[in-house]
């Protein structure tokens, strides 16, 4: 609660005015008994406490009434007083002043002469009023203190709570001036471009303002548009949204919220962590090499070195990725994904590098940003890097090499804190021999390899790995399947897995759709499975075979004319007469 001194020379031109006009001293005291105010002898004295002399304020601090006294220095009341009995006032009225029915002071007129005691004593009533009246009037001001302390205190309570978040927030008036703006913005705009008055124009492209005024014209419109600012560090890109802020009597002010592009990525990719949060413990399997990558994945993660992981489609290559990027210091950042195949080539340039507004034709307005940006204080996982084209496998070496990117149709270089882990199942060496791969960047991002052998190199981790299929598609097909038949077992086994494990849980997936008790047999696997033939690894990888096959499909293809023949020659690499050998050795026809 405000105290009475907070408004005291207020109360001493009260007293002033008073004193003036009824020409009678007045002494005002706050609850303590300090003097705050007085007129006449009492004015030197302000300041100073009242306690060893001001019985009757005591009494009237004490009860909230009103009190006259007739015969000051003697009356009882001035028993403890040190001028009791030769006391120079004469008369004295002295009124509360109350705030919410609590006195915090009281005022009082003092007369010294008998004919000031006289003129009271004969106009008491009128008297009492006036002097009620001037301490409510105190009190008034006293209330009005404390609202606007009250709302000094909101306002800079709300100022905190604006500074506390994260999104920079400008106010701005319905002609783009800047009225407010909170610490985030400061932070974000180049020094001293944010004031106070600045106008929209100096941070914005004509078109964003004239987008976010348009807001101020409809209660109910809201825009949100990618901008890109120059901050006091680079450029960045942002999501900016304008909405009107409807005071009362109408949209009087428009306000205007900037959020980092990458720190809405890393807000999303922190929401879908529940789906792609791989930790270690989700590598399963009991064999020598998933024990070992467990391990080694563990000493990766503290370092921040390039990673190269490889491994047929489906070994978990993307898994041991997301595992490694959540168990090391970028676990907050984002772990972006792209596979380099997936993504026609005109395209994966700008989907790595993102592009500048008007970049090329098509480009979006605004610019993109690019993959490497959006994983900065991340982890970006090139995936099929062995299937980057060469073009693009020179731009990321030189991003590995000065950690900074260049936007397409940019010209300011943006810093990156990325680390890249590739994957592929690509033979790098052979490419590199052939001048597919670039050597310099194999070097660069071999620095850690990671080899996952194919499922069917270690058949003794399909055990487990059922094990966890299938306690997944019971919950989510509401299934109870617990066993496994014999015979569904030892096809398993002897399947060559082209697929790997994420053939195998499709494999478990289509048993499980089909089965209706407990058990999976044979009779639930996919026709794939059941046609198979026990895999003859002799069979299956013999040179000869191989050859006669392929001989076989090219002939086939050509067809066996004398004309057929030379192409299929041509085709395979060998001469016309090689190719007459071995079609007798091979029996074709
Ligand atoms: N050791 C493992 N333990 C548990 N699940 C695994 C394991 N290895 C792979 N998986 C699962 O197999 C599926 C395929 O894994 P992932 O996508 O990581 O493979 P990949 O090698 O990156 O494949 P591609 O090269 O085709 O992109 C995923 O569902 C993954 O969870």
């Amino acid at each position: 609660m405000v105290e009475l001194m907070a408004v005291k020379d207020y109360a001493q031109q009260i007293a002033e005015a008073i004193a003036t006009v009824v020409k009678i001293d007045i002494e005002i005291a706050d609850h303590k008994l300090m003097r705050i105010a007085g007129t006449g002898r009492y004015q030197k004295l302000v300041g100073q406490s009242m306690d060893r002399q001001g019985y009757i304020y005591q009494e009237v601090l004490r009860t909230g009434h009103q009190f006259v006294i007739e015969t000051p220095g003697i009356h009882p009341l001035c028993a403890p007083c040190k001028a009791r009995g030769n006391c120079s006032e004469k008369y004295e009225v002295v009124s509360p002043i109350n705030v919410d029915d609590k006195a915090v002071g009281a005022i009082g007129l003092i007369c010294f002469t008998e004919a000031q005691a006289k003129l009271i004593q004969e106009n008491q009533q009128s008297y009492l009023i006036f002097l009620t009246k001037m301490a409510e009037t105190i009190a008034l001001k006293l209330k009005e203190q404390e609202f606007l302390a009250g709302l000094v205190s909101a306002n800079h309570y709300l100022n905190s709570i604006i500074d506390c978040l994260e999104e920079g927030l400008i106010t701005v008036d319905l002609e783009g001036n800047v009225l407010h703006y909170n610490q985030s913005a400061k932070r974000l705009f180049s020094a001293n471009l944010l004031t106070p008055r600045t106008h929209l124009k100096s941070l914005f492209s004509p078109q964003i303002v004239s987008d976010i005024l348009r807001v101020g014209t409809n209660v109910d419109e809201v825009i949100e548009r990618e901008v890109q600012l120059e901050t006091k560090k680079n450029k960045a890109q942002m999501i900016l949204r304008a909405l009107p802020i409807d005071s009362e009597g109408g949209v009087k002010s428009i306000g205007v919220t900037l959020r980092p592009f990458d720190e809405i990525g890393r807000i999303v990719h922190r929401l879908s962590l529940q789906d792609a949060g791989y930790t270690i413990e989700d590598i399963l399997g009991v064999s020598d090499t998933v024990q070992q990558i467990r391990e080694r994945a563990k000493v990766v993660a503290a370092s921040q070195s390039t990673v190269l992981i490889r491994g047929e489609s489906g070994t978990g290559k993307e898994m041991l990725a997301r595992s490694i990027h959540n168990l090391s210091s970028r676990q907050q950042g984002m772990f972006m994904a792209i596979n380099c195949t997936a993504i026609p080539e005109a395209l994966l340039e700008s989907e790595l590098f993102g592009y500048e507004e008007g970049a090329f034709t098509g480009a979006r307005k605004g610019g993109k940003i690019g993959k490497f940006e959006l994983a900065n204080k991340g982890t970006l996982f090139l995936d099929e890097i062995g299937d980057m084209p060469l073009f693009l496998q020179a731009k990321i070496l030189r991003v590995l090499q000065e950690r900074q990117i260049e936007r397409i149709g940019g010209i300011v270089p943006i810093p990156v804190d990325v680390r890249v882990i590739a994957a592929t199942h690509r033979n790098l060496e052979e490419m590199m021999a052939k001048g597919e791969f670039r050597e310099d960047l194999y070097y660069r991002i071999n620095v850690i390899p990671i080899d996952i052998k194919p499922l069917r190199e270690r058949k003794e981790d399909i055990q487990i790995l059922c094990e966890h299929f299938i306690n997944g598609f019971n919950q989510r097909l509401n299934k109870n399947v617990r066993f496994l038949s014999d015979r569904f077992r030892q096809r398993l086994v002897e399947y060559s897995w082209p697929g790997n494990v994420r053939e195998l849980q499709n494999i478990i997936e289509y048993a499980m759709n089909l089965a209706n008790d407990s058990t999976l047999t044979e009779e639930h696997l996919s026709p794939r499975l059941k046609n198979n033939q026990a895999l003859n690894l002799e069979d299956e990888f013999n040179l000869e075979k191989v050859e006669r096959e392929t001989i076989l499909r090219c002939y086939q293809m050509f067809g066996g004319g004398v004309q057929g023949k030379e192409k299929a020659a041509k085709a395979l690499g060998i001469g016309i007469a090689t190719l007459y050998r071995k079609l007798a050795r091979y029996n074709i026809e």
